[in-house]
């Protein structure tokens, strides 16, 4: 069993406080059988490639253009971020989807885009609070992923990573429980499985409110795959006690 713990830095930090930070993580590389890495602003893809080459840790972007190369004035397209070394975009992120109306249209553009140039897209997906208290989380879910096999189809799903990321546990410290993490993967995995993805191929991280001190918890949710961390992957003792967090959930199994 693997785990995977990607940073999502968002738009935060400085290249003083990068330095910090990137050193830090490049000195403690993890565990096997634990894959880390960090999704910067694109500033600092360059930063983070002169640190991290090299290592195991990986970087990348937190969006990609929907549009290949051309005039597409202030997009950064897939093909930029390959040549950055990025092994990773995020993609429908919901600070993406709620600020910046990013549609499920858009978003399966950006993946078809990042996988024709290797890049490994992690979609985010998640439902609000509203729909939460309503009962209606496995719509939200099952609508997000179903848009995205219409205009994909199976085989390009299936080299996706997926984020579960309910919107009221991101940045509010109210981390999901162990329990709903578990039913929600499992719901998700069942639905992927359903539009033609192959079990084995399915991979599906946690963020929301991931700490050091509930990091163990979230890696012991049956079907958890790893987690995706915000304002916490931004404090180096937090996200190195996340990364070996990890380490021991795979020690054990
Ligand atoms: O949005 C997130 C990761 O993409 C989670 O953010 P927090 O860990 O700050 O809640």
């Amino acid at each position: 069993m693997k785990k995977i713990v990607l940073g999502n830095w968002k738009s935060l930090g400085d290249t003083a406080s990068n330095a910090v930070l990137l050193a830090a993580l490049a000195a403690h590389p993890p565990a096997a059988g634990v894959e880390v890495g960090v999704c910067v602003p694109f500033p600092f893809l360059t930063q983070a490639r002169a640190v991290l080459e090299g290592t195991a840790i990986g970087w990348g972007a937190q969006n990609v253009s929907p549009f290949g190369a051309g005039a597409y004035t202030g997009e950064v397209h897939a093909g930029m971020l390959a040549e950055f070394g990025c092994r990773y975009a995020l993609v429908g992120h919901s600070e993406r989807r709620q600020l910046f109306a990013e549609t499920d249209e858009r978003i399966a553009d950006k993946i078809d885009r990042l996988l024709a140039a290797n890049v490994r897209p992690v979609v985010c997906v998640g439902e609000t609070l509203a729909e939460r208290e309503a009962g209606g989380w496995r719509e939200t879910l099952g609508r997000q992923v179903a848009a995205l096999a219409a205009r994909l189809g199976p085989e390009k799903l299936s080299r996706a990573w997926f984020a579960y990321e309910p919107v009221w546990a991101i940045g509010t410290g109210r981390v999901a429980a162990p329990a709903d993490i578990a039913e929600a993967h499992a719901f998700l995995r069942e639905r992927l499985m359903a539009l033609g993805v192959p079990a084995e191929e399915v991979v599906i991280l946690y963020g929301g409110s991931v700490k050091a001190d509930n990091a163990q918890g979230v890696f012991a949710v049956p079907g958890c795959d790893g987690a995706l961390v915000g304002a916490a992957s931004r404090v180096v003792e937090e996200f190195i006690a996340i990364v070996a967090a990890a380490g021991s959930a795979v020690a054990r199994g």
